[in-house]
């Protein structure tokens, strides 16, 4: 598809900007024509977009190129409306500024398809979520309803909208459609009542009559004959070709229940729609000037779908009542005025029930959440220039609606555009375009305007006629240079001109009016009893739409020109305050035919929607312009001294930019508060470095965000390990304790098992014990120690072991016992100085000399000695009489420890004496008081040394004695 697409580049220009002889309207044509022949029915001139309508199905509306053109720049693919539509989608999604776009052009030119194929591209590329789907659906469904009361086949357009349309379409920040609400503008109902000749009234009879079932058809009282209602009868063409009502009926009825009309309310507005061809059959005949009732039975179908008094209804049409200073006259209607009574109300019924229909439209659109930043995007399709062989009062508005649109157009582009480069100080050579603020003025200024005039007429005292509206035309504006009127015109003019018309020179052509019918149409009023009866039905629709406070009210309504004017004001206003996108529709011949192309035609309605003058303005001018906030943060990126922010003044860092980028001056110009961009290649080329630098940054930003992303899961993971872990650990731990308590458990049942095993076998041990005991004790009995000093004692068992101890101890005792009372006086002396000698010995000597025979003797002299010692001591050496204590041999040594001499040892209670051992004489005698100490050596030797005082020095002795 791609390469289809390029090859469409490559027929005639698809930007006439790029045109080379473009002041040349023939040029403009013949590149329209060239490339319509190609089935190029889309070219740019900038940012407007030119359409030609093909008249048939070229297949480029299909899913494929809404994906082609979406997010793509405008300038990069061929022309197309997708692009506009994407474009605007686009700036006011992403930089949140209300956009409109507004299609004109003449009757048939493809406004209403091009308004439909720019629904369908937002519905299909906008953000798409469940929640938003069911708006999308209600936005497309509302088409075939309004299209269906609103639209009609003329002869121009089979299916041209017979009033204007404008809807505004609420998006929040992600670019989902939130809601919408449409603004509806002076629907033709004179339609509905008469249509000429070839045309049709508005689709939704045909549909019903055609499409509704046979029961449906019966509740409502109706034929399945369109011929047979005198309001469907009059252009001769019930029947189209290409027209399929009662499928259309189908696709109506659905999308009724999907915008949420209740099965009630379906049945009521089908109702309406069936009373208004009933009342177009309700017949009159005249009877002395009286109108009077030729089909009752239509009378009585009216009552009985809208539920209203017969007789009521009969009066009111037959009838009318004026009060006059304060009382009720009634006045018999005759025929004429009981048809146009007729027609008054079955049209005033029709145009209400369309205005209910798109209320009700809103509030099923409305959207109902408030919260958040809303942006706006306005679609404009209203009816086109008309230029017919009668132009009434319905073409005199819907013409100058669209000299408001082209003064819009003037505003917002041409005029605006000007302005600017002189705001901005740009140098500039002025584009000459004609301004039909002109014509506006004719027609709408105060006092002096058309409209000012007819009102005057309409509401001024006495016979205002059609006529007296048009001498004062003649009057007022008869001079101005865009009105012409039989009286006024000069003598060829004249002839064109009929006395009850006049000529507006419109932007668009001329056009003549048939004054007949304005007043009428333009004071738009209904005959109270009408209105009256109106109020009392019951139907769902006419109650609402006919509230009794009107028949209270005293003030009279603004006139239909006056209330229309007001409203076109209020649009203006609306689409000022938005970014404006426009599409220009042409259509390429007048009979509706495919791959007809009329130069003559086609130039004729490029001159009037001013598109040369749009071509030259665009051409002289710059085709792109920017405040330098708003450049300068698009395209920041392509230049590294002004990314990621650059410090200094917008106007500074674009001038960086624009030099970095490498522009030839010409290519652009510095304003004071904006950066102007000649050619929209240059942009083109900019954008496209942004789009390519955009994914770079978006790569960049992607991988930024993938490791951020990355790390936050890993930290995630971290902590839940961690979390894991612990729980684990936790859940580890009760179950090691668990096991543990279980494994204590059957310790604990082991050893009580264990220990009643025991218990079991204690009873059993007891029994052994008792016996190891008593053969134990049987054996000591019969192995006891017999003396102190026999060591020897039975080992005993280890039951015993205590029980042994203390018999040991015991029997030892009494073995001692034993020993001690069979010891003589004399051997417990021994021991006594046995237990003296161990006192004074103990840790000083090692032992008792081995050698001694007998120890502790007082006397150890033998019995010869002692008869010695008796004979030669006793009785001449002791004087003093001193009692001996101890006497024993010894061997004296002298103080060098030499000489051994045999001497006898004898201690008296006083002294020592050391006798000779031979004759027992004494040779010493050793006063205590002399004696200073007694020594011993700590070995076992029998050595005594005697210590006796300084002045006896000389003498110490040593003795051997025997202990
Ligand atoms: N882009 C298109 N592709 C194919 N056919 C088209 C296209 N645009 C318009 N047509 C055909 O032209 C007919 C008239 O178009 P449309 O109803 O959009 O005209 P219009 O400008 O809205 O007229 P009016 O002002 O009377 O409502 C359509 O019914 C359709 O058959």
């Amino acid at each position: 598809m791609e390469n289809a697409l390029h090859t469409r580049d490559r027929v005639g220009v698809q930007d006439y900007v790029l045109l080379e002889d473009f002041r040349n309207e023939k040029a403009f044509v013949e590149n329209l024509r060239k490339r319509f022949k190609e089935n190029h029915i889309y070219t740019y001139i900038g940012s407007v977009l030119v359409s030609v309508n093909p008249y048939r199905d070229l297949g480029i509306y299909r899913k494929e190129f809404i994906e082609q053109y979406r997010n793509v720049n405008f300038f990069e693919l061929p022309p197309h409306i997708f692009a506009i539509a994407d474009t605007a989608y686009r700036l006011m999604h992403e930089e949140c500024r209300d956009q409109c776009i507004l299609i004109s052009g003449e009757s048939g030119a493809g406004k209403t398809e091009a308004s439909k194929k720019i629904l369908h591209y937002l519905a299909a590329a906008s953000y798409h979520a469940k929640q938003v789907e069911h708006v999308k659906e209600k936005l497309l469904n509302s088409n075939p309803v309004l299209e269906a009361f609103g639209n009609a086949k003329t002869n121009r357009n089979d299916n041209s909208s017979r009033f204007g349309k404008y809807m505004d379409i609420e998006f929040n920040f992600l670019g989902a459609p939130l809601g919408g609400h449409i603004l509806n503008y002076l629907l033709e109902k004179s339609r509905v009542a008469h249509q000429n000749n070839g045309e049709r009234n508005f689709h939704i009879f045909y549909q019903l009559v055609m499409g509704a079932d046979d029961s449906t058809l019966q509740r409502l009282l109706l034929r399945r004959d369109p011929e047979f209602y005198y309001y469907l009868n009059q252009g001769n063409s019930t029947r189209v070709n290409g027209i399929d009502d009662a499928a259309q009926f189908q696709i109506v009825k659905s999308a009724l229940s999907v915008i949420d009309f209740t099965e009630e309310e379906i049945n009521a507005l089908f109702a309406v729609v069936a009373s208004v061809l009933h009342l177009g059959n309700v017949g009159f005949t005249e009877d002395d000037g009286r109108a009077v009732i030729a089909q009752e039975k239509s009378v009585y179908s009216v009552c009985k779908l809208l539920g209203c008094p017969e007789d009521m209804l009969n009066d009111a049409l037959t009838h009318r009542t004026i009060e006059v200073c304060g009382d009720s006259v009634v006045s018999p209607l005759n025929r004429d005025q009981a048809i146009r009574a007729r027609d008054a109300i079955a049209k005033a019924v029709y145009e209400r029930q369309f205005k209910w229909l798109v209320q009700k439209l809103n509030a099923s659109l409305e959207n109902k959440d408030d919260a958040g930043k809303k942006t706006l995007m306005g679609l404009l399709d209203i009816y086109g220039f008309e230029i017919f062989k009668n132009n009434s009062f319905e073409q005199f508005c819907i013409n100058y609606c669209n000299e408001k649109l082209q003064q819009l157009f003037i505003e917002l582009t041409l005029k605006s555009e000007q302005e600017e480069y002189r705001k901005e100080g740009i140098e500039w050579e002025p584009v000459e375009y004609f301004n039909n603020k002109i014509i506006c003025d004719l027609i709408e200024e105060q006092h002096k305007g058309i409209i000012s005039i007819l009102d005057e007429e309409c509401l001024r005292p006495g016979d205002a006629t059609d006529m007296t509206f048009l001498d004062k035309l003649e009057t007022v504006v008869g001079s101005h240079q865009h009105f012409l009127s039989h009286k006024i015109a000069d003598k060829r003019t004249k002839k064109t001109l009929c006395r009850n018309e006049f000529r507006l020179r419109h932007y668009a052509g001329d056009v003549t009016y048939r004054v007949e019918g304005f007043l009428e149409k333009n004071n738009d009023l209904l005959y109270r009893d009408l209105k009256k009866t109106m109020t009392k039905t019951s139907n769902l629709i006419t109650r609402t739409s006919f509230p009794e406070s009107e028949l209270l009210s005293k003030k009279r309504p603004d006139t239909a020109a006056t209330q229309f004017k007001r409203s076109l004001s209020q649009l203006m206003l609306i689409l000022m305050s938005k970014e404006p996108w426009y599409v220009r529709c042409i259509k390429p011949n007048d009979r509706k035919q495919s791959a007809v192309f009329d130069d003559m035609i086609v130039l004729h309605q490029v001159k009037y929607l001013g598109l040369m003058e749009n071509l030259r303005v665009r051409r002289a001018g710059f085709a792109y312009r920017r405040p330098y906030e708003v450049f300068l943060k698009r395209y920041k990126c392509l230049c590294p001294k002004t990314w990621p922010s650059y410090q200094g003044s917008a106007k500074e860092g674009v001038q960086v930019l624009v030099n970095h980028l490498g522009y030839i001056p010409d290519a652009y110009r510095m304003g004071k508060t904006k950066l102007f961009i000649r050619l929209p290649q240059t942009l083109f080329e900019i954008e496209d470095s942004f789009q390519n630098k955009k994914h770079d940054l978006a790569t960049i930003i992607q991988a930024k965000f993938r490791a951020y992303d990355q790390r936050k899961k890993f930290l995630q993971i971290k902590t839940s390990a961690i979390i894991i872990s612990c729980y684990w650990r936790r859940y580890a731990a009760k179950k090691s304790l668990a096991r543990r308590r279980r494994a204590a458990k059957v310790i604990q049942n082991f050893i009580k098992g264990f220990i009643r095993r025991n218990e079991a076998e204690n009873e059993t041990n007891k029994y052994f014990i008792r016996c190891a005991k008593s053969e134990y004790l049987r054996r000591l009995a019969h192995n006891l120690p017999k003396s102190v000093l026999d060591k020897s004692w039975p080992h005993p068992p280890r039951c015993c072991h205590q029980a042994s101890n203390l018999l040991q101890d015991m029997h030892r005792k009494w073995l001692m016992r034993k020993y001690c009372k069979s010891l003589s006086a004399e051997q417990k002396a021994q021991l006594d100085q046995k237990v003296v000698a161990h006192d004074l010995f103990k840790n000083k000597k090692q032992s008792y000399p081995q050698t001694v025979p007998q120890p502790f003797l007082e006397n150890r002299l033998t019995p010869e000695q002692n008869t010695m010692k008796a004979n030669a001591f006793d009785n001449s050496s002791n004087p003093h009489g001193e009692k001996t204590l101890y006497c024993a041999p010894v061997i004296k040594y002298d103080r060098h420890g030499y000489k051994a001499r045999g001497r006898i040892l004898v201690v008296s209670d006083r002294a020592i004496y050391l006798l000779d051992d031979k004759d027992f004489k004494q040779k010493h005698r050793l006063d205590f008081q002399v004696l200073t100490g007694l020594s011993l050596t700590n070995m076992t030797d029998v050595i005594l040394v005697l210590r006796i005082l300084n002045n006896l020095r000389n003498k110490k002795l040593s003795i051997n004695i025997y202990t």
